[in-house]
């Protein structure tokens, strides 16, 4: 077992405990401990100084152990277990919260003089900032595990010390603590760091676990055997199936980001309706689920479905099994699912949109292929979905497959599906085919572009002749789907460079709609309504005119997606705050902002040289300019512009 950094949850995953990247860790110490060398010189700490402890009084200890209740009652039995594997080697094993304050300690403390004994004892910092280079500190500081030995401390005092600490992460990635083993640094074992991280994985485990309420949590991995230990991903997701969390080895097995997973579904994610989670658990001897994940990948899983009895009793009654039609909801949970199923609810008064929703409404039910056509994130897929759910086939399955994320040589047996041994690899009984599971209901071609050229014959073949025959049969089996896809290539272009075919292009294109961008929709203030209000729990949130106006200004290369995942940051930032303003947008969003505002200030102060403008009249366009951009406030305009509202005023006179 080997160290290795632990994944920072924000950005791209990596393994919690694999081999792979820890050769990287160790490799990455030796700059973690100048950097840390470096910001301790700052805190302008002194290494020679004798440290003082000044640990905590007793009641704010007691109040501090109550903050950190959870995590103090889900490491000690995990510190009790590493303590055993330690003992009689003048080790002590120490869990701090995230300001790296003591909370727990257990351990020989008879390696210590009385006055480091003081040191590692509860209520007592071990913060870079108070001192200096130590594994607790700067494992929080860089949010990784970390290793630091004898004269690697900042402090001389220290230097006496060995020191592995991992820090804990809730499951939305933030540090919430630290586990740590210190001793004398002669008892120094190359084991100590990976037991250190097993167990500190194993509290995050159990703190996931328990998480989540009413929630739908599964287990799983690409080998069976192990499901059920430290290895295995959790991912949870809500009774209707959106994605909610994931632990570390979940992100990695996912290979996605917190952030890229907030919109995905157990369905995107894992290729099964979560109705057939319900299914599936609804007979009495369940096996292990046998799942193809978005990326292709094959894993095994267990699913624990922790409902309370009314959503358990309401997913069991419906007829598909999964609360209020869940497996067709995108990223809802079960009381948001109802409002999200139709067209009606992609009504929000924008006139592109309208004529896409009556165009679409008149084809239902009519067996013509529609093609969807957009740019990403504009909901392509949540039309097709609202599509279906308005047809004859809401009842029946809606199965979506994404040309673009699944890797060429899969895509035949995933859409055709294939015989027992059909391939080395394929599984014992063979598998239907997304064509097949989507019989009688809907199957929803995404990124349908990024078809490869070989099978865009066979797809042509089955839509014609209404059968399919699954890789290594010879059996025709037939199939009655109503055909939606999505794309945002230029179909035409592709064709004319002979990526595409004409006859499948003609054979899918019955109806053509393009859906459009958000920054050309009308209906920007309805859409943000709509989204604060089934994002947030309880309701109440609004907008600034501030900040709707930085909305209407803005292009959103992401669309939907893009504003979703915004405003769901920003309900999080306001907290109880009602009004969502400048102070609650992400730093990159505000970026992206300034870049566009100073473009287009650089532009048309080109235009104005060009045609000659004088100083006063430029003057007077940028701040015009800055009026706009801060929604014509004058204090704002002026402290963004760094002078004086009178200035404003002066310069401006049409303003009062
Ligand atoms: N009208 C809408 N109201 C609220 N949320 C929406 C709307 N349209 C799309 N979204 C949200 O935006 C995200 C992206 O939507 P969707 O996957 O349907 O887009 P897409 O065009 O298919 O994207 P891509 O081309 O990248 O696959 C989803 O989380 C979806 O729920």
């Amino acid at each position: 077992m080997h160290p290795q950094t632990a994944p920072d949850l924000h950005s791209a995953p990596s393994s919690a405990l694999g081999a792979t990247s820890a050769n990287a860790w160790a490799d990455k110490m030796p700059l973690i401990i100048e950097t840390s060398h470096q910001r301790s010189l700052s805190y302008g700490l002194n290494p020679e100084r004798k440290p003082d402890f000044n640990p905590l009084a007793r009641g704010d200890l007691n109040a501090l152990i109550e903050q950190n209740r959870l995590l103090h009652a889900h490491a000690l039995p995990a510190m009790e277990t590493l303590y055993q594997q330690i003992i009689n080697t003048h080790n002590m094993v120490i869990l701090t919260d995230a300001n790296g304050v003591i909370v727990h300690s257990l351990g020989d403390d008879d390696f210590l003089e009385k006055a480091n004994r003081v040191a590692l004892q509860p209520g007592v910092a071990w913060s870079e900032q108070s001192r200096g280079t130590n594994a607790i500190g700067t494992a929080i500081a860089e949010r990784a595990p970390a290793l630091v030995h004898a004269d690697q401390h900042y402090l001389s005092a220290n230097h006496f010390l060995t020191c592995s600490a991992a820090p804990i992460t809730d499951h939305l990635g933030n540090v919430i603590g630290v586990l740590d083993v210190s001793g004398d640094q002669r008892s120094f074992h190359k084991h100590t760091m990976a037991l250190v991280r097993m167990s500190a994985l194993m509290i995050e485990n159990q703190l996931f676990s328990a998480t989540f309420e009413d929630a739908i949590t599964l287990h799983f991995h690409v080998r069976p055997e192990f499901i059920g230990t430290l290895m295995e991903g959790i991912a949870s997701f809500s009774p209707g199936g959106r994605f909610l969390s994931a632990n570390r080895n979940g992100l990695f097995q996912l290979g996605l980001s917190y952030a890229a997973l907030q919109s995905h579904t157990f369905s995107s994610l894992f290729g099964l309706p979560v109705s057939a989670l319900y299914e599936h658990y609804r007979t009495a001897s369940p096996g292990l689920l046998n799942l193809c994940m978005h990326n292709g990948v094959r894993v095994f899983g267990r699913a624990q479905l922790r409902l309370s009895n009314s959503v358990f009793q309401q997913a069991l009654s419906e007829p598909h099994g999964g609360p209020a039609n869940a497996a067709q909801q995108p990223n809802r949970g079960a009381g948001n699912a109802r409002r999200l199923s139709g067209l009606r609810y992609l009504r929000t008064g924008d006139p592109q949109l309208e004529l896409v929703i009556e165009k679409v409404s008149k084809v239902l039910g009519r067996d013509i292929p529609i093609m969807i056509m957009g740019e990403t994130g504009t909901g392509k897929e949540l039309l097709a979905q609202a599509i279906h759910n308005d047809s004859p086939r809401a009842m029946s399955p809606f199965v979506a497959v994404n040309c673009a994320s699944i890797p060429e040589t899969l895509i035949e047996s995933e859409l055709f599906g294939y015989e027992d041994g059909a391939f080395t690899g394929a599984r014992k009984k063979g598998a239907a085919g997304k064509i097949l599971q989507a019989n009688g209901g809907t199957l929803f071609l995404d990124e349908i572009g990024d078809m490869p050229f070989s099978l865009q014959a066979r797809l042509l073949r089955v839509l014609q002749e209404r059968m399919v025959t699954p890789l290594g049969s010879d059996k025709s089996i037939p199939v009655n789907v109503e055909l939606i896809c999505a794309t945002n290539h230029n179909l035409r272009e592709r064709m004319a460079q002979g990526l595409f075919r004409e006859d499948l292009y003609y054979r899918l294109n019955g109806l053509v709609v393009k859906l459009p961008p958000l920054r050309e929709r009308t209906d920007l203030e309805t859409v943000v309504k709509k989204i604060l209000a089934s994002e947030s729990e309880h309701g109440g949130y609004e907008i600034s005119p501030e900040i709707l106006h930085l909305f209407r200004r803005h292009k959103w290369p992401g669309n939907f997606r893009q504003l979703t995942n915004l405003l769901r940051t920003a309900i999080v930032m306001a907290g109880d705050e009602q009004e969502i303003g400048l102070r609650h947008m992400p730093d990159d969003f505000l970026d992206d902002i300034e870049q566009t505002q100073a473009m287009e200030t650089q532009t048309s102060t080109a235009q104005m040289i060009a045609t000659g403008a004088n100083l006063e009249e430029m003057e007077q366009s940028v701040i015009l300019r800055s009026l706009e951009a801060n929604g014509g406030n004058v204090s704002a305009t002026a402290r963004a512009l760094g002078v004086s509202r009178n200035t404003i005023y002066r310069k401006v006179p049409n303003l009062k």
